[in-house]
């Protein structure tokens, strides 16, 4: 199997033409997966149900004879999760309970001030009715996943959890009907990619529509719910898996190798991308990637990842690997140095920070206890992981008192006139009243 990746260098002449050609995500803004996704969406919007079955049975290879055979009902869930391997099923628990843990540090709670005249204002914190999660299954079952996108929505006391997750040639993953069990979702489909999020996004006969909908998938499901923002909320883009490695050269070079392979075997477009001063480390990464290729089970997938999407950089210094950290903002940044907390500091745009040698981003992805749904593409500079806070909406809570009204409502019928908006001044106005100055 091939072991090519690209080498570059930042004293090259050529450099940022090649770096800008290595960060351009042209595939995921693939004019035909846009295309595609569009006919989807509008197929699934205009025919419900029927549309479903459809692109279940053509993408999928699933064929059922209505959308409710798609269900998967609350026995089998449970069954999954009683007949599990029991060292599976400890180790869900044991990840449940740890991102559990972590997530309840994320509630949010309402809270109010009292101003001098008895005025208050606050700010009151409620949770969605309903969310949709997508849990990813084409080319990988992710049963983390379902507790990344189910425990934060529980946390939340979101009160009903739509899980949709393809299931390529209807074979079920039990660990990933297990978690949902586990995570106490309240519905499952097994529908995926731009005709799910569709689904979710508009309803159908069968599947409710949501007012979220959450969670990782690849370059159709993100482009999908791009489209559907707006009719529905979405978290952010999370699309095909990304690691940047910025090493000092201190760390074995077999495991930065298979930290580059292990977010490289979840799609051909996921990137893998090594960042170091020190030239032999590059090196030797080079040749434990070429040693260690052949030893993988997903090396097709690998292979394709490293030579279209993957890189090992060689900076100037530290300073110059954090700059170009913050240009790429990963999704999994992972600082293998002797001194992990020196660098954080100027590390500004990442979904996730491993620190540290011995801090694989692996143990993020399953059971640290961080979520490892995170921005892709270049969207960490404005996005962050997926929390309790993407199921919790904010509303303003205003109570004027009788004094607040009349001294709030002079300045606001003064902007008001300014604006040329007479109706809201003297709305503002009624309340002011002379009467009540006097009065006091
Ligand atoms: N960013 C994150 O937080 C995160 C977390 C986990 C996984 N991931 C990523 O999620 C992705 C999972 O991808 P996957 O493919 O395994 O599962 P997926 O569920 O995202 O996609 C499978 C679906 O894609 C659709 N599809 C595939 N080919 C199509 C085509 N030609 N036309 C129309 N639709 C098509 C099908 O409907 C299929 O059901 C990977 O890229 C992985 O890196 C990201
Ligand atoms: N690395 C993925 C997020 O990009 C999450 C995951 C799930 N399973 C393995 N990895
Ligand atoms: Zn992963």
């Amino acid at each position: 199997m091939s072991s090519q990746i690209r080498r570059l260098s930042t004293v090259d002449a050529n450099f940022a033409e090649q770096f800008r050609a290595l960060l351009a995500y042209e595939e995921q803004r693939d004019p035909h997966v846009e295309g595609a996704v569009a006919d989807i969406i509008h197929a699934v919007r205009q025919r419900g149900d029927e549309a479903l079955l459809e692109f279940t049975e053509k993408f999928d290879r699933v064929k059922a004879s209505c959308a409710a055979e798609l269900e998967i009902g609350q026995d089998e869930l449970k069954h999954a999760f009683d007949t599990l391997d029991p060292a599976q099923r400890e180790a869900l628990k044991v990840a449940a309970q740890r991102v559990r843990a972590f997530h309840e540090h994320q509630i949010a709670e309402s809270w109010e001030f009292t101003e001098a005249d008895g005025t208050r204002l606050g700010q009151r914190v409620t949770s969605l009715d309903r969310a949709g999660l997508y849990v990813p299954g084409g080319k990988a079952a992710y049963p983390s996943s379902v507790l990344m996108n189910a425990v934060p929505a529980k946390v939340a006391g979101v009160k009903e959890v739509i899980m949709v997750v393809p299931t390529p040639s209807g074979v079920r993953n039990q660990m990933v009907l297990a978690a949902a069990h586990l995570a106490g979702v309240d519905r499952v489909f097994t529908i995926g990619g731009a005709q799910a999020v569709a689904a979710l996004a508009y309803g159908t006969q069968t599947v409710p529509r949501v007012d979220k909908i959450v969670g990782p998938g690849n370059a159709y499901v993100a482009e999908a719910k791009r489209r559907v923002f707006g009719a529905v909320g979405i978290d952010m883009i999370a699309g095909p898996s990304e690691i940047l490695v910025i090493c000092d050269g201190s760390t074995n070079a077999d495991w930065i190798a298979m930290d580059l392979f292990s977010q490289a075997e979840h799609d051909e477009m996921a990137q893998s991308i090594l960042v170091s001063p020190s030239k032999e480390f590059l090196d030797n990464v080079q040749a434990s990637i070429k040693r260690l290729m052949d030893t993988m089970p997903r090396a097709t997938v690998i292979a394709t990842s490293l030579k279209n999407r993957g890189a090992l950089i060689q900076v100037r210094d530290m300073e110059e690997a954090c700059e170009l950290s913050n240009q790429i903002a990963p999704e999994h940044l992972e600082l293998s140095v002797q001194d992990p907390d020196a660098w954080v500091g100027k590390l500004r745009h990442a979904g996730a920070i491993f620190m540290g040698p011995y801090t694989s981003e692996s143990l993020g992805d399953y059971c640290a206890g961080p979520n490892h749904v995170l921005p892709t593409a270049g969207t960490a500079r404005f996005s962050s992981p997926l929390g309790v806070y993407d199921f919790q909406k904010r509303s303003s809570i205003i109570f004027a008192s009788r004094e607040g009204a009349s001294t709030l409502g002079e300045v606001a019928a003064e902007l008001a006139y300014g604006e040329g908006l007479p109706a809201h001044a003297r709305s503002a106005e009624y309340r002011v009243g002379p009467k009540f100055r006097k009065a006091d």
